[in-house]
């Protein structure tokens, strides 16, 4: 599979907690990538959570830093790299994301937010309302993240193993796919 993928980049956009860290990670091993995580690099860069970063210097310069990480992440080869939910709101990071093969990962928000209830190191979750903030954010965010090369639908019972396998499985058929349109 590595070998198919000749090198090229996987990158995992969706909603938060939809397991695009989680499933990168598994999928780098079995492709024998490099694993990146931007919100990791991110807050490795910038010294601060995500949280800190939201509330001392605001969501924009978060997006900021998310951009300008993601372009020169671009500029190397073998990498899963899961991204920021939010990445897909800026123009500008789609013609980084098309260097690579785009999977969208993508469940109902019940899901997303059983897994997240506990959770607080979303700043766009600190909500009294989080369920109305996730079907917000999703709704405003889905024909963007529809332009992946893939849609992966994830169900409750699927382990993330499973998941990054059925993953590995589809992808030669979106290979095909994309070189016989390049012949063309
Ligand atoms: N298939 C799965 N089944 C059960 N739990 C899962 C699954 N995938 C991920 N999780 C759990 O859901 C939570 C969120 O997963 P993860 O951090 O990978 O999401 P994410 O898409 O990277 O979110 P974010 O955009 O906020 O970074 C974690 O606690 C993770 O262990
Ligand atoms: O969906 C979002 O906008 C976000 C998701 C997380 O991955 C982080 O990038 C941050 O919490 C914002
Ligand atoms: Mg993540």
């Amino acid at each position: 599979m590595s070998n198919l993928l000749k090198g090229v980049n996987l990158y995992l956009i969706g909603m938060m907690g939809v397991g695009k860290t989680t499933v990168g990670r598994l999928l780098a091993q079995q492709l024998s990538y490099g694993f990146l995580d931007t919100d990791d690099v991110i807050v490795k860069a910038a010294r601060k959570s995500i949280n800190e970063i939201f509330a001392d210097e605001g969501e924009a310069a978060f997006r900021q830093l998310e951009s300008e990480i993601l372009a020169q992440v671009c500029a190397y080869t073998k990498l899963t790299i899961a991204t920021g939910g939010g990445i897909v709101l800026k123009q500008e990071n789609w013609g980084y994301l098309r260097h690579g093969l785009i999977v969208w990962l993508d469940a109902p928000v019940d899901i997303l937010l059983r897994r997240l209830v506990e959770d607080d190191t979303r700043p766009l979750l600190q909500d009294s309302h989080p369920e109305d903030k996730l079907r917000s954010l999703l709704e405003q965010r889905q024909s963007l993240y529809s332009q992946a090369d893939l849609h992966i639908t994830i169900t409750e019972s699927e382990t993330p193993e499973q998941i990054a396998t059925r993953i590995l499985e589809v992808i030669p058929s979106i290979l095909k796919t994309q070189d016989s349109q390049h012949q063309n």
